[in-house]
C-alpha cells in the first residue's frame, strides 16, 4: 500500500508505504526492547539524551522548518517559531526527567511507605497535520522523559518531519526503536490502538476520530490523552487596547492558514467599539502577505489539500446564504508565480452580521475564517461564549484587571488568554474541556499522563494477623 504526499503547492514530493499489521507488530517489538533499556536509566541519563536532541533541533532549525513548510504549507516564518517550541519542549522535559521523584511517608511503629513514579511502557502518539513536528515533540518529550518508548504515527498528509525527529533522537543517544515512526492512515492507527502491548495512546485530531480512539482504548482499558477540535470565543471589551485586540484577533485566526485547533474564531466585540474594531481588523487582514511559504516575508501559505480548501470555501458560501456579510477574503487565490498556481490558496476571510445559530459560528471550520459577533454586557457574552460543545481555548481583551480574571474564571475552556492569543509556552498545560478532549500536553502535569504511581508499603515490625 502506498500513501502519496501531496505538497500543498499541488505536487507530490514523496511516497511512503503504509504500515500494516506486520510492521506495527515489529515496531511494538522494537519499542519493547528499547523500553527495557530506557526505563532502567536514571532521570539524569534520560535528561542528557533529551538535552542533546534539543541541541540538535536548535542546530538544524532551518532545515527542519524548511521541511515543515514543504510538509504542511505553513510559512517558513511560522515554521521556525514552531521549531523553537519543539526544542524548548525537549529541554523542559529533560529538566523534569532529572528531577522526577516519589514521596516518603512515615507510618506508625517505624514502618513507612514510598511512591515510585514509573513509566507506562510502549506509548502510541497519533498526530494531526497542522503542527506535524510540534505534535511529535509535544508527545514524545514527556513520554521519553518518564521512561516510556513511543511509536508515532503522523497524519498521512504530513508524513515527513516526524522522521527527522526519529533521526535526531537516535543521534542523541536514544536506543534504537525508542521513538519509532510508522506511516499510514486510519487502518494503521487502528492496528496501533488495538495492539495488546500498547500501554497508552495520545491522540491529536478531530472529535469524530477521537470518539473512535476512545472506543478502541476502552476495549483494552488503556489510558488516553485526547487533544481535539475547538470553536473558541475571543471577547473584546470596549475598554481594550484596540491595537493589541486587533493583533490578537489576527493571531487567533490566521496562523497556519487558520488551521489551528485553539483558534478564537468566534470574535465577540462590544457594540460601542464594533465599527472601529471591524474597520481596523479588515485593514490589517487585507495586508497579510499570501504566497510562496518558503519566502521570508510570506505570512500565509496554502491550505493543506484540495478537499479541505473546498470544505472551507463551502463554509463561507453557507455563511453568506445564512445572512452573514463577507467583509474581505473567502475566495480562491491564485498567486502570480506560475509554480504556485496549483496550490490550495484562499484569502483570509472576515464575516460580520453573524448570529450564534449560524453554521460558521457553531462548527469548527479549520481555515482562515473569522466570524465577528457583537455583544452588550459581560453576562450576555459569557453565556453566548460558553454555548458550545467545545472547550479548548478562549480569550479576553480588556484593561479592567478584575473583569479579565472574572471572565477567565467563568469561561469553560482549557486555556484562557488575557490580552493575547495563541501563545503556547511549554511551561503551561494545554488541553480541552468538554468535547475538545481531556488530558494535557506541556507543563509539569503532563508527567502524570505518561507515568503511573506505585506505592511501596514497608513493615518494620511483625505481622499483626487477623487470623
Ligand atoms: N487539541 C489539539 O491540541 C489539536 C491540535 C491540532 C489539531 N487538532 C484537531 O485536529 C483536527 C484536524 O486534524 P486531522 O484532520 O488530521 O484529524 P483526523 O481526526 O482526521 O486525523 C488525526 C489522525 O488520526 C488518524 N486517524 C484517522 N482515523 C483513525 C482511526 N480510526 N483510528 C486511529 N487513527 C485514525 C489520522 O490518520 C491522523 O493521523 C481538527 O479538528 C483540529 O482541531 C487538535
Ligand atoms: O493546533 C493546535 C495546537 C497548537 C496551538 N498552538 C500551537 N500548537
Amino acid at each position: 500500500m502506498k500513501s502519496a504526499l501531496c505538497f500543498s503547492l499541488g505536487r507530490v514530493i514523496a511516497t511512503f508505504a503504509c504500515s500494516g499489521e506486520k510492521e506495527v507488530n515489529l515496531a511494538v517489538e522494537n519499542a519493547k526492547a528499547a523500553f527495557k533499556l530506557w526505563s532502567k536509566k536514571s532521570g539524569l541519563e534520560r535528561c542528557q539524551v533529551l538535552l542533546e536532541a534539543a541541541r540538535i533541533i536548535k542546530e538544524r532549525k532551518d532545515e527542519i522548518a524548511t521541511m515543515e513548510t514543504i510538509n504542511n504549507g505553513k510559512s517558513i516564518f511560522e515554521a521556525r517559531l514552531d521549531v523553537d517550541t519543539c526544542w524548548q519542549c525537549l529541554e523542559y522535559y529533560a529538566g523534569l526527567a532529572a528531577s522526577m521523584a516519589g514521596e516518603h511517608i512515615q507510618l506508625p511503629g517505624g514502618s513507612f511507605g514510598y511512591t515510585r513514579r514509573e513509566p507506562l511502557g510502549v506509548c502510541v502518539g497519533i498526530g494531526a497535520w497542522n503542527y506535524p513536528f510540534q505534535i511529535a515533540c509535544w508527545k514524545s518529550a514527556p513520554a521519553l522523559a518518564c521512561g516510556n518508548a513511543m511509536i508515532f504515527k503522523p497524519s498521512p498528509f504530513t508524513p515527513v518531519s516526524a522522521l527527522l525527529l526519529a533521526e535526531i533522537y537516535t543521534k542523541a543517544g536514544a536506543p534504537p526503536g525508542l521513538f519509532n515512526v510508522v506511516q499510514g492512515g486510519a487502518a494503521t492507527g487502528q492496528f496501533l490502538c488495538h495492539h495488546r502491548e500498547v500501554a497508552k495512546i495520545s491522540f491529536t485530531g478531530s472529535v469524530p476520530t477521537g470518539v473512535k480512539i476512545m472506543e478502541m482504548s476502552a476495549k483494552g482499558v488503556k489510558p488516553i490523552t485526547l487533544e481535539l477540535g475547538g470553536k473558541s470565543p475571543l471577547i473584546i471589551f470596549s475598554d481594550c487596547n484596540m491595537e493589541n485586540a486587533v493583533k490578537g484577533a489576527l493571531m487567533a485566526n490566521f496562523l497556519t492558514q487558520g488551521q489551528v485547533c485553539c483558534n478564537g474564531t468566534r470574535v465577540f466585540v462590544q457594540k460601542e467599539i464594533a465599527d472601529k474594531f471591524i474597520n481596523e481588523v479588515v485593514k490589517q487582514t487585507q495586508k497579510i502577505k499570501l504566497g510562496d511559504p518558503l519566502l521570508e516575508d510570506t505570512r500565509m501559505g496554502p491550505l493543506i489539500n484540495a478537499p479541505h480548501l473546498e470544505r472551507v470555501l463551502g463554509f463561507v458560501k453557507l455563511a453568506k446564504e445564512q445572512g452573514a456579510t463577507v467583509l474581505c477574503g473567502g475566495e480562491v487565490y491564485v498567486p502570480e508565480d506560475p509554480k504556485l498556481k496549483h496550490g490550495y490558496y484562499m484569502t483570509p476571510c472576515i464575516l460580520t452580521n453573524c448570529r450564534d445559530d449560524m453554521t460558521c459560528v457553531k462548527e469548527e471550520i479549520f481555515g482562515p475564517v473569522m466570524s465577528i459577533l457583537t455583544f452588550g454586557t459581560e453576562a450576555e457574552v459569557l453565556e453566548r461564549a460558553n454555548d458550545t460543545t467545545f472547550g479548548l481555548a478562549a480569550g479576553v481583551f480588556t484593561r479592567d484587571i478584575q473583569r479579565a480574571h472574572r471572565v477567565a474564571a467563568e469561561l469553560q475552556a482549557g486555556t484562557c488568554y488575557i490580552n493575547n492569543y495563541n501563545v503556547s509556552p511549554v511551561e503551561l498545560p494545554f488541553g480541552g474541556y468538554k468535547k475538545s478532549g481531556f488530558g494535557r500536553e506541556n507543563g509539569r502535569v503532563t508527567i502524570e499522563y505518561y507515568s503511573q504511581l506505585k506505592t511501596v508499603c514497608v513493615e518494620m515490625g511483625d505481622v499483626e494477623s487477623a487470623f
